[in-house]
C-alpha cells in the first residue's frame, strides 16, 4: 500500500527511531509498503521515520529497473575513510529542494535482513550517500540541517507558500 510521506517542517520527522524488537510479518509488510511508496515517489531510498513509523528500518533501491531492493533493519554504520565527498541531495520529505551535502566517501553498514539475519555491506558512491541520508532520518536529522540557516528559512517559506497555493486550489 502507498503510505503518506511526512513533509518538512513536520516535527514528527524529528523523532528518534527505536530498534526493531522482532522481525515479523508486520515489519515485512511495512518494508514492502515503503518500497512501493519509494518507487511511486520516485525515490532511491526511504526511512520508516518518513512514513511516521519510528522504528529503525530503511529501504534503498538505486537500480533503474526498480528491482534491486535493499532492506536494513537496526542498521549501524562505520565510516571506512576520513575522506568525504559532496553530493547534490534531494529528500522526499523536502520536495523540490536539492543541495550539496558532504558525507563519508565509504561506509560499512551492519544490519538485520527481513529474515532477522545479521549481514554487513561496504558501500561507496551513491549507495554510501543514500545510506547516510537514510540513517540521518532515523536520528530525526534532515539534509537541510547541513545547510545555512538562511537557506533553511528560505526552504520553509517556499514550502509554506506552495501549501497556501495548494489550499487555494481546493
Ligand atoms: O528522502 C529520502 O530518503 C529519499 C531520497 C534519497 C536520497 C537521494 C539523493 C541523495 C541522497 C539520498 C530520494 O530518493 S530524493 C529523489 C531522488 O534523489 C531521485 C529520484 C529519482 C531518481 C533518482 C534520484
Ligand atoms: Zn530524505
Amino acid at each position: 500500500a502507498l503510505l503518506p510521506i511526512l513533509n518538512f517542517p513536520d516535527p514528527r520527522l524529528r523523532t528518534k527511531a527505536k530498534p526493531v524488537e522482532v522481525v515479523d510479518d508486520q515489519i515485512r509488510t511495512l518494508a514492502a509498503d515503503m518500497l512501493e511508496t519509494m518507487y511511486a515517489a520516485p525515490g532511491i531510498g526511504l526511512a520508516a521515520s518518513q512514513v511516521d513509523r519510528h522504528i529503525q528500518l530503511i529501504v534503498i533501491d538505486l537500480s533503474e529497473e526498480k528491482n534491486q531492493p535493499l532492506v536494513f533493519i537496526n542498521p549501524k554504520i562505520t565510516p571506512l575513510t576520513q575522506d568525504t565527498q559532496p553530493y547534490e541531495e534531494g529528500c522526499l520529505s523536502v520536495p523540490q529542494v536539492f543541495d550539496k551535502v558532504e558525507r563519508s566517501a565509504q561506509v560499512k553498514i551492519e544490519a538485520l535482513d527481513l529474515d532477522g539475519k545479521p549481514f554487513e555491506l561496504e558501500a561507496d558512491g551513491l549507495l554510501a550517500v543514500c545510506i547516510q541520508h537514510e540513517m540521518d532520518h532515523l536520528d530525526g536529522k534532515l539534509f537541510v540541517d547541513y545547510l545555512s540557516p538562511l537557506k533553511r528559512q528560505r526552504i520553509r517559506e517556499k514550502i509554506a507558500k506552495a501549501e497556501r497555493i495548494r489550499e487555494k486550489e481546493k
